[in-house]
């Protein structure tokens, strides 16, 4: 079965919230909320990738040492199977914002439930707030 590779990021912010994304219409998996993050490019490494990534869909900029390996997702979807390592990320320059037109939210980990997400994510939640607690 073919391997899709994707890079994503957890930013988490001073009061401890974290980004989600809302998947555009037109795209698979269209309205439900993910981690920034997208696919590798061929021979490109994972660390740039990601950096690439949060630039493109986000307008800020990561130093690589402040990516911190979290927890990887593993999900099989119909056509393909997903990898995504997912690193955290406490420190970057600008103010992220929607540079592909979509909506970002800043979320408790106790609300990332609230947020419909595309089944690979499902298992990171409670790493999310294992590590940051629910949040207030
Ligand atoms: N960035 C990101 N992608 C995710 C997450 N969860 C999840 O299943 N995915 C899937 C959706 C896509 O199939 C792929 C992400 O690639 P991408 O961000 O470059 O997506 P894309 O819109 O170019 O992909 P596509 O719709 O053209 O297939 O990984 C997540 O939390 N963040
Ligand atoms: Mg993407």
């Amino acid at each position: 079965m073919k391997l899709v590779l994707v890079a994503a990021a957890a930013l988490v912010d001073a009061d401890g919230r974290v980004l989600l994304t809302e998947r555009p219409a037109g795209k698979s998996l269209a309205g439900l909320w993910e981690f920034p993050g997208g696919k590798v490019e061929p021979g490109e490494r994972l660390e740039d990738c990601l950096i690439r990534e949060l630039d493109e869909e986000l307008g800020i900029t990561v130093q690589e040492p402040c990516l911190a390996p979290l927890s990887f997702a593993s999900h099989t979807y119909e056509a393909f199977q997903l990898l995504m390592p997912l690193w955290i990320c406490r420190r970057w320059e600008g103010q992220a914002r929607g540079r592909e037109g979509q909506r970002l939210a800043w979320v408790k980990p106790g609300a990332l439930r609230d947020y419909p997400m595309p089944p690979a994510d499902e298992p990171l939640i409670p790493v999310l707030l294992d590590l940051l607690g629910p949040g207030r």
